[in-house]
């Protein structure tokens, strides 16, 4: 195992960012965290990587040059360009010569930044800079690469480029821990675990997470319960959890759907803050 995070808890004053959460990043594999504004992801990331200390728990992992880490934010220097950030990094990590060159190379050309290669970072569009700092993390060959949202405001087509690094660094061998708010994309990951309000609503596979999801989900044009439903393109997505909250059924006309991953986490979310009203 790259890495065990085990009971941790991280509170800030009287806030609780994380509550008991337990995940493994083992060599190889992506996990991806999932949850929503607040969740307690980046809070997780920071934890593994030392910058925060947990309140109570412990954290395993490889020494600070072993890591890379794509912080939220652009991860790159605006006054140097694509080629320069890459051979600053490079040369902290001890590369040096034809291998630093070989490597910037291959992963410039992983980024699709080839033709951006002697542009400044400041000149580059907003996901351009994400793939370069991606490039910059995984640059030494890390074991453990942590990456926060390294895919938020990158375009589609960006994000396959990025995606196909990140997959690329694990079947090097790196373990990859990375936060996102792309389901789609999250569902590709070996590993998925959901946060919300710092704690873990389920983890595993996506087909572990999808068989262990319990309760129906269905589509209709109009909210069946504004409290339980939300918005997916233009109908309607209603939870009916098996524990019923105050004893409704689900109306028979309703059409059930086989829930995607956005479906099982917004549910689980909606399910896990229902509980925590009723016991508040
Ligand atoms: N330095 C801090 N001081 C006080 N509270 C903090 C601090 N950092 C995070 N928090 C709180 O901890 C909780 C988790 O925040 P965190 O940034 O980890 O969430 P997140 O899932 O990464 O969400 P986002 O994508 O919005 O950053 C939030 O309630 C946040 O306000």
């Amino acid at each position: 195992m790259i890495a065990e995070i085990d009971g941790v808890s991280v509170r800030f004053g009287d806030r609780t960012a994380l509550d008991d959460v337990s995940v493994r990043a083992p060599a190889g594999t992506v996990v991806a965290l999932v949850g929503g504004d607040g969740a307690g992801k980046s809070t997780l990331l920071r934890t593994v990587v030392g910058e925060l200390a947990p309140t109570t728990g412990t954290v395993r992992a490889p020494r600070k040059n072993h890591i890379g880490f794509l912080a939220a934010g652009p991860g790159s220097w605006a006054a140097l360009t694509v080629r320069q950030n890459l051979e600053f990094v490079g040369g902290i990590y001890g590369l040096r010569g034809t291998e630093l060159d070989r490597r910037c190379d291959e992963l410039i050309g992983r980024a699709g930044l080839a033709d951006a290669a002697d542009r400044t970072a400041s000149a580059l569009s907003g996901g351009m800079r994400r793939k370069l700092g991606a490039a910059m993390a995984m640059l030494h060959r890390p074991e453990l690469l942590v990456m926060d949202e390294p895919s938020t405001g990158v375009d589609p087509v960006s994000r396959i480029d990025l995606w196909r690094m990140i997959s690329e660094a694990a079947a090097e061998g790196a373990a990859v821990l990375m936060s996102t708010t792309y389901l789609d994309e999250a569902e590709r990951a070996g590993h998925l675990v959901v946060l919300d309000s710092g704690r873990v609503l389920t983890q595993g596979s996506y087909d572990d997470v999808r068989s262990g999801f319990t309760g129906v989900v269905t589509r209709s044009a109009q909210p069946a319960r504004p409290e339980w439903s939300w918005r997916r393109g233009r109908e309607r997505h209603d939870y009916w959890p098996d524990e019923r909250p105050g004893g409704e059924t689900r109306p028979v006309d309703l059409e059930p759907v086989d829930p995607d991953l956005e479906d099982i986490v917004i549910s689980l979310s909606l399910a896990d803050r229902m509980r925590r009203e009723v016991t508040a």
